[in-house]
């Protein structure tokens, strides 16, 4: 095979499965499409302990994340991973000459503290865009909503009948708010909570929810301290487990990729 660097890998790969994913072409039009993907070890951990920020892509594999985050209008974190990872999303190397995907954060409560890196990373650089926070009802007309937007993030709040008996808003709202404002894809990166709740939601709901799952797995054991990646999956709906369509292998640096367009 000719000499191809990973950042041209990556695009070949991307232009491979969403080519397939478009042709599937089920995509309704109330919904972005939706990425799936995480990186997990051998033994399928996303991070080595609780409330721990793990590096398991190795530098290959990491440059396709950052090329999938660039070919999506958003992407998608719970604030599990805000308040453990304090992560920006964003890829410093590549910022001002690609399309930057719009951070998104599932907080219910607004527990996002207001010096999370995210909340003010689009202030430093031009390029870097400013987050969207999705929560519950009750924080209308809150203080911390007003802390927050005084960030310059925009704060949406899902109607009471559009939430689950906790209060969380449900994954198919979430997405319908999300196309509202214009966001046509996005990729949703974890943790442990969002990826049960948006594979549980794809597996039980009759129209797609996830269109394209894209998983790293790393030549790493972790062992049972670690954050199994579903964890919070019950997908009761599919006793014998989740199959998954013509399933694409390659492997970037170290770590090999699978991918999947998923099947409603
Ligand atoms: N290896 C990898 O690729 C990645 C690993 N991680 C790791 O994952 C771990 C964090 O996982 P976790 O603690 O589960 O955090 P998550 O990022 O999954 O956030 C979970 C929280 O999001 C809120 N939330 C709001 N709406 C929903 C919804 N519909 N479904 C699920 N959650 C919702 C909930 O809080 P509330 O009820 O208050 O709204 C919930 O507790 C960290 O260790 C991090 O390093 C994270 C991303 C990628
Ligand atoms: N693809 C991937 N590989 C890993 O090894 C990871 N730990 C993660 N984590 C996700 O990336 C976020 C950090 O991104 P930035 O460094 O801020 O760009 C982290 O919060 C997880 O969402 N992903």
């Amino acid at each position: 095979m000719p000499f191809r660097s990973p950042y041209e890998q990556a695009d070949i790969f991307c232009q491979k499965i969403y080519s397939k994913a478009k042709e599937e072409d089920k995509i309704p039009q109330s919904k972005p499409l939706v990425t799936l993907t995480f990186a997990q070890t051998l033994d399928a951990k996303i991070s080595a302990a609780k409330n721990a920020k793990t590096k398991l892509s190795c530098e290959e594999s990491m440059i396709l994340t950052h090329h999938l985050r660039t070919i999506h209008d958003g992407i998608l974190v719970g604030v599990g991973t805000i308040l453990i990872d304090n992560p920006r999303l964003n890829e410093p190397s590549l910022l001002s000459t690609v399309n930057n995907p719009i951070p998104i954060i599932l907080d219910t409560n607004l527990r996002i503290p207001t010096d999370a890196k995210i909340l003010h990373y689009h202030k430093t650089d031009s390029a870097a865009k400013a987050p969207i926070v999705v929560c519950g009802p009750s924080n209308a007309h809150s203080q911390k909503k007003k802390e927050v937007e005084g960030c310059g993030a925009r704060v949406i709040c899902i109607d009471p009948s559009e939430c689950d008996a906790e209060g969380r808003p449900l994954i198919p709202s979430i997405l319908k708010a999300l196309k509202s404002v214009g966001i046509k894809s996005v990729m949703v990166e974890g943790g442990a909570n969002v990826i049960g709740s948006f594979l549980d939601c794809s597996a039980s709901s009759g129209v797609p929810i996830v269109d394209v799952l894209i998983v790293t797995i790393s030549p790493k054991i972790i062992g049972s301290r670690g954050t199994g990646a579903s964890d919070q999956a019950t997908l009761a709906s599919h006793p014998s487990g989740l199959d998954l369509k013509d399933p694409v292998y390659e492997q970037f640096g170290t770590d090999i990729i699978c991918a999947s367009v998923l099947a409603p």
